[in-house]
């Protein structure tokens, strides 16, 4: 089964280009022509548009598709509450806002027959849902596919899988994303995730696990370039989205939908993911973080990690972003007469990180450290850079051109402090004594007199 998947998954064609106006059909004909919602749409379809901005935001940043679909999504019957499971959403009011530096190890096996909605865990996040602002950093663990069917209306999921590959199906078609790479669900997009990796019935293999950056704001664009030019960091063309595929269920199917927070389900007569063809923009999309064109300072000094914005979430202040999701890829260090790695600092934005793989420049590795699955918070003005064993390492390095290509980490870094969950701050996976790894940093100033 898990075989097939992966072959499936593997074949896959794609859509190329971010935000581009793509356009597909499943069987020929059953895109309208000329308009958008004929009389009749062909193939006796349903029209219906899904809009991700306003219709009257700048036509630069507009969102939307239209979708040619078995049933219109309208078709349901009332949606009744469901438990939220570890899934939380802003404002996030459980905890006092704590200024420590925070870290943990990755979460704990979940148990047996958690599917992807079952397995998110949130973290924390800060803004407010229901105000379209801010953020959410959840983790999730998975050790069976869903089976139903899941939307949230309250942002925009950026999935980034640490352990296991997904097939994720949604109304636009199916995606496939590995370690390493990222998928992104448009807020209201629905979709079931498979896991391509997880052990068949009985051998309990270890479960896919990732991480997930729910975006309440704008949605996540290519920054601008400025002087960099037109082109470089992510490319447009590398961003992947589906090609129309439609299932034709009839029958019972579970639809789960997060709205403002809490989880409704439904029993529907028929699969929502029934869309034979569809056009626009707001889709559903996968981008290989490792074709992320990473530039840097080829003289001297460390530069601020916005050069390595992958996309971000604008604000209404220019400059400012509600959330960015930033990547350190493989990339050359060769600064001349410069502390190579990230410099001790504090920031008005907050900092969650996390690692795919391997390990990161300024952390050490290993048991109790910055570990895959692991995360850390540094939030607002919060002290933290290079570790006791970093510092001490780089300061005395021989400073020949070298390669950093041992591992895989990102950044989310928002405007806002990222407020913890209950569950997040007693944590039996949350790290005791983080601030250990600065202590000790010797003191080298001598005063002249
Ligand atoms: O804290 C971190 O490791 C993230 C980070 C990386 C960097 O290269 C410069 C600043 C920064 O916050
Ligand atoms: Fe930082």
């Amino acid at each position: 089964m898990s075989g097939d998947a992966r072959k499936l998954a593997e074949g896959l064609t794609y859509l190329s280009g971010f935000g581009n106006e793509h356009c597909s059909e499943a069987e020929p004909g059953a895109l309208p022509e000329g308009r958008n919602s004929p009389q009749r749409a062909p193939l006796g379809l349903y029209a219906e548009q899904l809009s991700g901005t306003a219709f009257t935001e700048p036509r630069a940043h507009n969102r939307r598709s239209w979708l040619y679909r078995i049933r219109p999504s309208a078709a349901h019957p009332p949606f009744t509450r469901t438990g939220n499971g570890a899934l939380r959403t802003a404002p996030f009011t459980e905890t006092v806002p704590d200024p420590n530096r925070l870290r943990w190890d990755p979460l704990p096996e979940p148990p047996a027959g958690t599917d992807f909605l079952a397995g998110l865990w949130t973290l924390g996040g800060n803004g407010d849902a229901a105000q379209r602002t801010g953020m959410a950093v959840h983790l999730y663990h998975a050790d069976v596919s869903m089976e139903r069917v899941f939307g949230n209306a309250d942002g925009e999921l950026l999935i980034l899988p640490e352990r296991g590959g997904l097939l994720i199906r949604t109304e636009f078609g199916l995606l496939h994303v590995e370690p390493g790479h990222l998928a992104l669900i448009p807020r209201g997009v629905r979709f079931r995730v498979e896991l391509l990796d997880a052990a068949p019935d009985g051998g309990r293999g270890p479960a896919a696990r990732g991480y997930v950056c729910e975006n309440y704001g704008a949605p996540f664009r290519l920054p601008d370039l400025g002087p960099i030019g037109a082109n470089g960091l992510a490319n447009p063309r590398d961003f992947r989205a589906p090609v129309a595929a439609y299932e034709d269920v009839e029958g019972p199917v579970e639809v789960v939908t997060k709205f403002c927070g809490n989880l409704w389900r439904a029993t529907y007569d028929h699969s929502p993911l029934d869309v034979v063809a569809w056009h626009g923009n707001h889709v559903p999309y996968v981008y290989d973080l490792r074709r992320f064109n990473v530039l840097g300072s080829i003289s001297y000094d460390h530069p601020d990690p916005s050069i390595f914005t992958v996309l971000t979430s604008p604000s209404d202040t220019p400059g400012l972003a509600n959330v960015d999701c930033v990547v350190f890829a493989p990339r050359w260090l060769v600064g001349e007469d410069t502390f190579r790695p990230p410099y001790f600092h504090r920031n008005v934005m907050s900092e969650y990180m996390g690692l795919i793989e391997g390990a990161y420049d300024a952390k050490t590795a290993g048991p109790g450290g910055f570990v895959p699955g692991g995360g850390s918070l540094h939030n607002m003005m919060s002290a933290h850079g290079p570790d006791r064993e970093t510092f001490e390492k780089a300061s005395g390095a021989e400073l020949v051109p070298q390669k950093v290509d041992n591992g895989l980490a990102f950044m989310f870094e928002t405007r806002w402090p990222v407020l913890l969950t209950e569950q997040a701050a007693r944590a039996e996976h949350l790290q005791r004594g983080y601030d250990e790894v600065w202590r000790g940093l010797q003191r080298h100033f001598r005063p002249s007199r």
